[in-house]
C-alpha cells in the first residue's frame, strides 16, 4: 500500500474514536506515576491501591475487543486469585470463553503504562489500527468480579471504560473466574446449535449439576468430601451448587466460607497455600479431620483445585498427603481413556503438562497417552490440549481441563446410534455427560472437583487408592529475587535457559551429581523473581540440589 493510502485508511479508521469522552472519562482515573505494569500470565495483577486506571483502561480495550471480534461478548474479571487480600487485578476473557489472544497482551501492557493523554489516545489507535477495527460495530462484555473488598471500586472504573465506548453492559456481579468465562461462551453460543448453556448462573450449576447426577447414578455413595474454599467466591458457588444436587449424591462439608471477614481470603488455606506448602489449610486439624478423610482446597477465585488426605492422625505433619494437579491429570486422563477403549471409538486422548509436573506423573501418563510439555501459563496448556480429540491438561498447581473436540463429540453421539455393546453404550453415555459436566473453557475448581468426585464413585475408590497410582518424586519449588528476572530466558517449554551465558551449563553439571534429578530455572510471570524447581529420585538430596541451584542462580545474576 502506498505511504499516502495508509495514512488516509488509518485516519478513516480512528474518526470515531471519542477521544474527548474517553479523555475526559480518563481524568477520573489518573495512572499512580513510578509504577509499571504488565499483562502477564493471569492478566494484570498488583496491589489494589493501584489499579483504578488499570481497570479503567481495560475497560477500554474489552470494547475494543469486541468490536473486533464483530460484536461479539467478550468478558472482563476483577480477581487477584490466590494472592493476598490486598492485591487484585484483571484478565479478558475471548468470544469462545478461552483467554485473551496473546496478541493483545502488548497492547494492554502500553495502555496500562500510558503516562499522558496523548499516549493513551495513541496506544488507542494504534490497537485500532493494528486489528483494523471497525469503531463503528457495537461492543458488548460482561464483567464479574471476586469477593476482594476493593474489587466493586474497581469494578467501577472497569465501566467508566466500557461507557466511553458506548458499551452495551452485562454485569454479572459476584462470581468464580470460570463462572465468568462460562457466560461468555454461553452468551455467544446462545441460539445456536453449539449452545453451551443459559447464559446465567442458574444455567451454569443446571448444566453441570445435571450431568454430574447423570453420572453418578446407581453408583454407591463415598464417605463426605470436606472442601476448603479459601474463604473466596467459591464458598458461595459452592453453597449454590449443593441445591442442584442433593447430599447423598455429593455429601459435602464446606469450611473456610468467611467471605466478608477481613484478612480471611487466602489466608492459611486454599489450593495455592496447600500446595506450597504441602500441608493442611492452617487449623483445619481441630476442625474434625480423621484419617483417611478426603479434603480438597479452591483457590480465591475459584479455578483451581486440589486435593489432599492425612494417611495417620492430622497433627503430624508426616502423614499429609498431596493429591495435585499432576494426580487429578492422571486420575482424569486414565478414566477417560478407558472409557474411550471401552466406548470401541477411534478417538485420540493425549495430556498436556508443564515443566512443573512432577516427573513420576509423566511417566505414568506417558504409560497410558501422549503427553505434550508447554510453557507455564493456562493459555498454552489450552493450546495444546486443542491438537488432541480428547486433551486433559492441568498445571501441577491444580488449574486445569479437559477438552473435547467437536470432531470427538461428534463421534460420541454418532456412535450412540450403534454402539458395539451394552459395556460400549454406557461408556458412550458417561463420556458424552462429561463433555457437560466439565467446563471446557477454562480450569474449574467446582467442575473440576464433580469430576474427581465422579471418577473416585465410579472407581469405588478412597484418597488412597488413587494416591497408590504413582508415588511423587521428592520435589522443591524455591524463589530467587534477582537484580533483572527479563535476563533469564528459556527454551524447551522452560526446561532450558538460555541466558545467563553459561547459567545452563552449570545447572547441568550439578544435577549430574544427583541420581535421578531434574532441575530448571525460569523467570516467573506472575511475581518479581526467578523460579527455581528441582526433583530428585532420593529426598536426601532435595534439599542440597535446589539450593545449589538457587545459588548459581544468584551468583549468575547478582540478587538484590
Ligand atoms: C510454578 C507455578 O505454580 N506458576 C504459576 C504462576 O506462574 P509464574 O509464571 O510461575 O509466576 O501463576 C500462574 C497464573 O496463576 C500459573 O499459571 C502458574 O502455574
Ligand atoms: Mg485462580
Amino acid at each position: 500500500m502506498l505511504m499516502q493510502d495508509s495514512i488516509d485508511l488509518a485516519l478513516k479508521m480512528t474518526t470515531g474514536l471519542p477521544t474527548k469522552l474517553i479523555l475526559k472519562a480518563s481524568a477520573a482515573h489518573p495512572k499512580p506515576e513510578g509504577v509499571t505494569f504488565s499483562y502477564g500470565t493471569a492478566g494484570l495483577r498488583t496491589k489494589a491501591a493501584v489499579l483504578d486506571s488499570v481497570c479503567f483502561r481495560m475497560g477500554l480495550i474489552g470494547a475494543l475487543r469486541s468490536k473486533r471480534l464483530q460484536g461479539k461478548v467478550v468478558g472482563l474479571m476483577v480477581t487477584a486469585s490466590h494472592n493476598p487480600e490486598e492485591d487484585n487485578g484483571i484478565k479478558a476473557v475471548d468470544s469462545r470463553g478461552e483467554m485473551l489472544e496473546a496478541a493483545w497482551e502488548p497492547f494492554c501492557t502500553q495502555l496500562a503504562n500510558a503516562s499522558t493523554d496523548d499516549e493513551l489516545i495513541s496506544v488507542l489507535e494504534s490497537i485500532i489500527i493494528t486489528f483494523k477495527i471497525d469503531l463503528s460495530i457495537p461492543a458488548t462484555v460482561v464483567y464479574g468480579h471476586d469477593t476482594r473488598p476493593s474489587s466493586p471500586h474497581l469494578v467501577k472504573a472497569l465501566v467508566d471504560g466500557l461507557v466511553a465506548f458506548g458499551t452495551q453492559l452485562i454485569d454479572a456481579g459476584l462470581k468464580t473466574t470460570p463462572q465468568l468465562h462460562y457466560l461468555v461462551k454461553a452468551h455467544n453460543t446462545k441460539g445456536t446449535p453449539e449452545a453451551y448453556g443459559e447464559p446465567s448462573e442458574e444455567g451454569y450449576y443446571k448444566k453441570i449439576s445435571q450431568a454430574y447426577l447423570k453420572l453418578v447414578a446407581g453408583k454407591p455413595s463415598l464417605s463426605p468430601l470436606v472442601v476448603d474454599c479459601a474463604n473466596g467466591v467459591g464458598a458461595p458457588a459452592l453453597l449454590a451448587i449443593t441445591k442442584y444436587i442433593a447430599a447423598d449424591a455429593l455429601p459435602v462439608r464446606i469450611l473456610r466460607t468467611s467471605t466478608g471477614v477481613q484478612g480471611a481470603l487466602n489466608n492459611g488455606c486454599g489450593a495455592d497455600f496447600v500446595k506450597t506448602n504441602q500441608r493442611l489449610p492452617i487449623g483445619l486439624e481441630k476442625d474434625g479431620i480423621e484419617a483417611g478423610d478426603r479434603l480438597c482446597a479452591f483457590d480465591g477465585d475459584a479455578d483451581r483445585l486440589i486435593y489432599f488426605y492425612c494417611n495417620g492422625p492430622p497433627s503430624t505433619k508426616s502423614s499429609f498427603r498431596l493429591l495435585d494437579g499432576d494426580k487429578i491429570a492422571s486420575l482424569a486422563t486414565d478414566y477417560i481413556s478407558e472409557l474411550v477403549k471401552k466406548a470401541d471409538i477411534d478417538i485420540k486422548v493425549g495430556c498436556v503438562q508443564t515443566a512443573y509436573a512432577n516427573g513420576s506423573s509423566t511417566k505414568y501418563l506417558k504409560q497410558r497417552v501422549p503427553v505434550t510439555c508447554t510453557p507455564t501459563g493456562v493459555k498454552y496448556l489450552h493450546h495444546a490440549a486443542e491438537a488432541y480429540d480428547i486433551g486433559v491438561y492441568f498445571e501441577a498447581n491444580g488449574h486445569g481441563t479437559v477438552l473435547f473436540s467437536p470432531e470427538a463429540v461428534r463421534t460420541i453421539k454418532a456412535a450412540q446410534a450403534s454402539p458395539s455393546s451394552p459395556a460400549a453404550q454406557d461408556a458412550l453415555e458417561q463420556l458424552e455427560q462429561l463433555t457437560e459436566l466439565i467446563n471446557q473453557t477454562v480450569g474449574d475448581a467446582i467442575s473440576d472437583m464433580l469430576l474427581v468426585e465422579f471418577i473416585l464413585r465410579a472407581r469405588q475408590w478412597g484418597p488412597e487408592e488413587w494416591d497408590g497410582a504413582y508415588e511423587d518424586l521428592p520435589n522443591k519449588l524455591l524463589k530467587v529475587n534477582v537484580k533483572d528476572r527479563s535476563a533469564f530466558k528459556t527454551t524447551d517449554a522452560e526446561r532450558r535457559l538460555t541466558s545467563p551465558a553459561g547459567l545452563q551449563e552449570k545447572i547441568d553439571e550439578l544435577v549430574g551429581k544427583y541420581k535421578g534429578a531434574r532441575s530448571f530455572v525460569r523467570p516467573s510471570g506472575t511475581e518479581d523473581c526467578v523460579r527455581v524447581y528441582a526433583e530428585t529420585a532420593l529426598a536426601s538430596d532435595l534439599d542440597s540440589l535446589a539450593n545449589g541451584v538457587a545459588k548459581l542462580v544468584q551468583e549468575s545474576s547478582g540478587s538484590t
